[in-house]
């Protein structure tokens, strides 16, 4: 079922992006006709249900939060796109990785085939890129229109704010965001090209307005490392260990 209320920030995203619904809807049927029939929902549940989860962006924190990940080894780790590539370097494999597939490639690849579950989203700007979601050993189709098939909705918008929509979706107990600083400052390890800055801070703004409105929604308790966001309890590295028990 999808996130109530989120038809109409949907259609709020079509008119603020000027994005063609039509085009989306393309680009989420060649997807589905591109991936097999699986069983990987029912992997990703034991991952999350009641469970502490780490959402791991690509914000200026990243850089701090690196060594702190890599001493965790037990709660989930979901990691956002351009994310991965520092993740993987540090030795960090995500249990889950959520991608609109503008990532770095040969880190994708590179992992493609390990039991990490790739959360691909299909969209209207992404049609030629989907091909490489038939590489994935376990990969789940999204869309942020109507669900159908093997294509879901969890809700979301950006990479980042996407896992944190899938880990709500899924239930998890408690959800610690990493490098999802948002703000006018795009992480050094963000794909952005200067050309695309001005739309960046559009997608990173919605993405923190669609996580305030999904805190006062949702059932799980939300915290961040990163840069205070409305709804989200602010804590230190030193915390983790309390709030994780
Ligand atoms: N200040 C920030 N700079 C970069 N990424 C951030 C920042 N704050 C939060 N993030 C999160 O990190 C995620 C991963 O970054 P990435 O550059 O891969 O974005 P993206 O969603 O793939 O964007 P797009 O696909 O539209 O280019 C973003 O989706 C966003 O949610
Ligand atoms: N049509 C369209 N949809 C999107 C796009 C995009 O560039 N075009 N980018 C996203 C992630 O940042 C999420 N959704
Ligand atoms: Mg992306």
């Amino acid at each position: 079922m999808m996130v109530l209320g989120w038809k109409k920030k949907y259609s709020d995203i079509l008119k603020e992006f000027n994005y063609s619904e039509k085009k989306d809807i393309e680009s989420a049927i060649q997807l589905n006709s591109l991936l097999k029939k699986s069983n990987t929902i029912q992997k990703i549940i034991p991952l999350i249900e009641g469970k502490t989860v780490f959402v791991i962006g690509s914000g200026p924190s990243l850089s701090t939060a690196i060594p702190i990940l890599r001493k965790y080894k037990i709660p989930t780790k979901i990691a956002a796109d351009s994310a991965l590539k520092p993740l993987v370097e540090n030795g960090i494999i995500p249990d889950i990785i959520i991608t609109d597939l503008d990532g770095d490639e040969s880190t994708l690849k590179k992992i493609a085939k390990t039991e990490s579950i790739f959360v691909v989203h299909a969209h209207g700007d992404n049609i030629g890129k989907l091909q490489l979601a038939k590489k994935f050993k376990n990969c789940i189709g999204t869309t942020q229109s109507k669900p159908f098939s093997k294509i879901q909705n969890f809700g979301g918008f950006t990479d980042g704010d996407r896992g944190v929509f899938l880990a709500n979706h899924f239930k998890a107990k408690k959800i610690i965001l990493f490098g999802m600083d948002f703000g006018n400052r795009i992480g050094k390890f963000s794909n952005t090209k200067k050309i695309e800055r001005k739309t960046k801070m559009m997608k990173l703004k919605k993405g923190e307005s669609l996580l305030e409105w999904l805190s006062t929604i949702t059932k799980s308790k939300l915290f961040t490392t990163s840069k205070s966001i409305k709804g989200f309890k602010k804590i230190s590295y030193k915390e983790l260990d309390i709030i994780i028990t």
